[in-house]
């Protein structure tokens, strides 16, 4: 048997065995936090099963988690057996031999959480699910590393960045601004200005910003306290107004490197088409209107955070961090994850765990939604002299940390969905996408192309996305 096809056999059923284990411990969550713990009290048989016609969502998630222990037992007994049979790095035999061990223990501790042991055991049980899933998922990146070094041994040309760095202009030469013809009919060079205005806001990232805020409004009326449609409309427009702010701070600022860039050469104020003064007085426009609808409207700490929020991106992520640390993204997340506490403060007047936990998420999600856009745009990046990730550290460096900083997202997702006692429909939505953001990072691996990169890009804002939108579901639809 070929070594090398074996070799890709076992990465395919590490990757099968850590997806599994993945959805494992997000459907093990959603069980002891739900009422699918009750569905069965006796073990290995399920004496007080339900008939089929009272089957509800919680005794779905139970059976779901059982056949999912099934089938991840198994995978991580073949992973297992298979790291004797072929030749695996030490690292993956002794992860894997982690996995196999912690294995027999797990179920030994699901049981006695089926007839009824200690509370704590429900704890040690999570835990140690995470350890399991963490170390598959260490395995996988040694073992996809190794194989991604032998295939591209010898062969395959390097990715070229969607921007072309070989074939691409640098955007102009010279320090100003270039001028792009403004037409002469007043009401298309109306438009263009508008549209300029329009851009700075950067439109195309509020959907998801707005709906951190939503979420955390939604975890705040699990305390019990209210959310009502003026404090809803005027947190968000509040938000809009602050997002619209920084983001025309961060193209007032990075006009010159924008110029150096293919993503960016398109940017107004690299045409000139608004003055840069003008610019910076729209967005402190801006500033002060957020500021009087959510002091008016909310409150002042949800107005103090945003202020927070406006400064981390405009400020402590644009001028100081993007331009001078390869930790600028992770660094960075924090500005992202700021509208989780302003979502919650809104409603409550102060902050709380869960929106803490939620923030947690976004600030771990960062890197995994950056890293992979980065990756792709890594040429663009170094043109514009900005020391990302990829650029500094190499694509295969990004790529590790794609992969961790997902499995600490995913993790993190279920820590969330058990602090906040959320149910089904957030422990489906989680499953499902989580599996396809990791399968499709896990695919970058095999096809190591911008356009795969690109892909889970925009997978990591589906995700994000559709778990939003299960907590605003589970909370202001289901429990509202
Ligand atoms: C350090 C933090 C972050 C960095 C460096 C970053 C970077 C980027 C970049 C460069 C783009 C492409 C923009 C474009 O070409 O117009 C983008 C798009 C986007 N980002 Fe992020 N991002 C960060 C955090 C966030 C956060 C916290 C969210 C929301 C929770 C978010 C949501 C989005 C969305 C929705 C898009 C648009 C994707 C599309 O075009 O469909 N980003 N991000
Ligand atoms: C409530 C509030 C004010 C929140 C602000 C938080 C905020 C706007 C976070 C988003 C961060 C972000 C999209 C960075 C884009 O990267 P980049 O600026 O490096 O992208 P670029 O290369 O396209 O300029």
């Amino acid at each position: 048997m070929n070594e090398g096809l074996d070799r890709r056999r076992f990465a395919n059923l590490l990757a099968g065995t850590t997806i599994a284990a993945y959805v494992l411990v997000a459907l093990g969550t959603a069980v002891s936090t739900t009422d699918g713990a009750a569905t069965c009290t006796t073990w290995p048989n399920c004496s007080t099963d339900p008939t089929l016609g009272s089957l509800s969502g919680d005794h779905l998630l139970f059976w779901g988690h059982r056949v999912a222990a099934l089938v991840t037992g198994l995978l991580v007994a073949a992973s297992g057996l298979a790291t004797r049979r072929i030749d695996t790095d030490r690292r993956v035999t002794s992860l894997v031999g982690t996995a196999v061990v912690l294995f027999p223990v797990q179920v030994v501790l699901g049981a006695a959480i089926v007839v009824g042991g200690p509370a704590v055991t429900n704890r040690i049980h999570l835990a140690l699910a995470m350890v399991i899933f963490a170390c598959l998922l260490v395995a996988l990146v040694v073992t996809l590393e190794d194989s991604a070094r032998e295939e591209v041994a010898g062969s395959v040309a390097p990715d070229r960045s969607p921007t072309g760095s070989e074939t691409s202009t640098d955007g102009g030469s010279g320090d100003g601004p270039i001028r792009r013809d403004r037409p002469d009919d007043w009401l298309a060079r109306l438009r263009q200005t508008v549209g300029a205005y329009l851009t700075f806001t950067k439109p195309r990232l509020m959907w998801l910003l707005c709906l951190v805020a939503v979420a955390g409004m939604g975890l705040a009326t699990l305390t019990g306290a209210s959310l009502d449609a003026t404090t809803a409309i005027a947190t968000l427009a509040g938000g809009v107004l602050a997002i619209g702010a920084s983001g025309t701070f961060n193209h007032v600022y990075e006009r010159d490197r924008d110029r150096r860039m293919n993503r960016t050469a398109d940017r107004p104020l690299v045409h000139d088409l608004v003055p840069a003064r003008n610019a910076l007085a729209f967005g402190v426009a801006l500033v002060a209107a957020s500021m009087a609808v959510l002091v008016v409207w909310v409150n002042v700490l949800a107005a103090a955070l945003t202020f927070a929020a406006i400064g981390y991106y405009a400020v402590l992520y644009t001028v100081v961090l993007k331009p001078n640390t390869a930790w600028n993204t992770v660094l960075g997340g924090g500005a992202g994850a700021l509208p989780a506490l302003i979502g919650w403060a809104a409603v409550t007047g102060s902050v709380g765990l869960p929106a803490i936990a939620l923030a947690g998420v976004i600030f771990l999600w960062t890197p995994a939604h950056f890293y992979s856009l980065a990756i792709a745009y890594r040429d663009d990046y170094a043109r514009g002299g900005f020391p990302m990730y990829p650029v500094v550290e190499g694509v295969l460096a990004a790529r590790r940390h794609v992969m961790f900083y997902l499995g600490a997202t995913l993790l993190a997702t279920s820590v969330l969905g058990w602090l906040a006692g959320l149910g089904w429909v957030y422990a489906t939505t989680s499953v499902a996408l989580g599996a396809v953001f990791l399968r499709s990072v896990i695919r970058q691996y095999r096809v190591p192309t911008d356009e795969v990169a690109l892909r889970s890009f925009f997978a990591s804002n589906y995700y994000l996305g559709a778990i939003l939108l299960a907590i605003v579901v589970e909370t202001l639809v289901i429990a509202g």
